[in-house]
């Protein structure tokens, strides 16, 4: 039986000390962490995230300005905001949740936002940064996945790494940040021939297809850490429910240790969209960034 990688717990105690070191930042150098977030449109899923974030950066005591704006509201509106928003001294970070309705242009839009700003770490200038090994922002969610794989396996140097999904948010910076931990890293996708045969190959597997279930048991290596990126809603018996890429119940007869879904992934990414917020207060400020916040939070 594999060991489950309780991630909501984790993002709590990380959540707790960020917000440690947001009242520390507060007290010594009346400095608030503010963090700003874009909605477009009313789709439900979109407005529980997004009001989650909110409410977990209120906790944290940092300042939250949320903006929602009309489905069919015109780019220029948005690139507008944006604007605002990089030239305001209060907001540190922001962040426009994708996806964006088809009359905006998500590429326009994430090279509008400034690069220190940039708390996702979508834009190119961070995107580079990452490949090339400097300190700009790295994604949320790769970097979730990153501290929950390296509090359970320590050392990654030498692991075979296998990422599943190519994606820019996810898949892309996932890779980069294992070669970055000296993984031997291989990146699988829709046209990878022999993905049963290479899974079976991964002492680290990282699922992030959007694809509910893909993953059984029989493709995992014994042993392995399984991290299961996939958020998919799907009816069963007449119910809604989350399910992960990774068939749960068959892998973890197999797996050494696995991410649920929900309550692994997913509470990691928003731990990190707050920590990678005081970061940016932090550089825009021109004060170091608080060193050794997972340890201090996780013992
Ligand atoms: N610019 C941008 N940045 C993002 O980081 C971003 C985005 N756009 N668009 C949408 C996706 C999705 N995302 C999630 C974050 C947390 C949970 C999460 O906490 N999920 C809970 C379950 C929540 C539920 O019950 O629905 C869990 O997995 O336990 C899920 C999904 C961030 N995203």
């Amino acid at each position: 039986m594999a060991t489950i990688i309780d991630g909501k717990h984790y993002a709590e105690r990380l959540r707790a000390e960020i917000g440690r070191q947001v009242v520390q930042l507060r007290e010594a150098h009346l400095v608030t962490p503010g963090l700003a977030v874009i909605l477009v449109g009313e789709d439900p899923a979109s407005q529980v995230y997004v009001r989650n974030k909110a409410r977990q950066a209120r906790e944290a005591t940092m300042a939250s300005f949320e903006y929602r704006l009309p489905h069919g509201v015109p780019q220029e509106k948005l690139l507008e905001l944006i604007e605002r928003l990089n030239a305001d001294p209060a907001v540190h970070g922001i962040l426009v949740q994708l996806p964006l309705p088809p009359q905006v242009d998500a590429e326009r839009v994430i090279n509008a936002i400034r690069p220190d700003k940039d708390i996702d770490g979508f834009h190119p200038v961070n995107v580079g940064s990452l490949a090339t090994g400097g300190d700009g922002t790295v994604p949320c969610t790769p970097l979730g996945c990153m501290m929950l794989l390296k509090h359970h396996l320590g050392d990654l140097s030498g692991l075979r790494a296998l990422v599943l999904g190519r994606s820019n948010i996810v898949g892309k910076p996932m890779a980069t940040l294992l070669l970055r931990e000296n993984c031997t890293v291989t990146i699988a996708h829709s046209k990878t021939v022999g993905l049963d045969e290479e899974c079976r190959r991964a002492d680290i597997l990282i699922a992030a297809v959007g694809r509910p279930r893909m993953v059984p048991g029989d493709w995992i290596k014994p042993g392995a850490t399984v991290i299961d990126v996939g958020i998919n809603r799907i009816e069963e018996n007449g119910k809604a429910r989350l399910v992960g890429d990774v068939d749960f119940d068959s892998a973890v007869a197999t797996a050494g240790a696995i991410t649920p879904v929900p309550g692994g992934v997913g509470p990691m990414t928003i731990a990190c969209l707050l920590l990678n917020t005081l970061e940016a207060a932090c550089r825009q400020h021109g004060l170091p960034v608080p060193a050794g916040v997972m340890e201090a939070a996780w013992g």
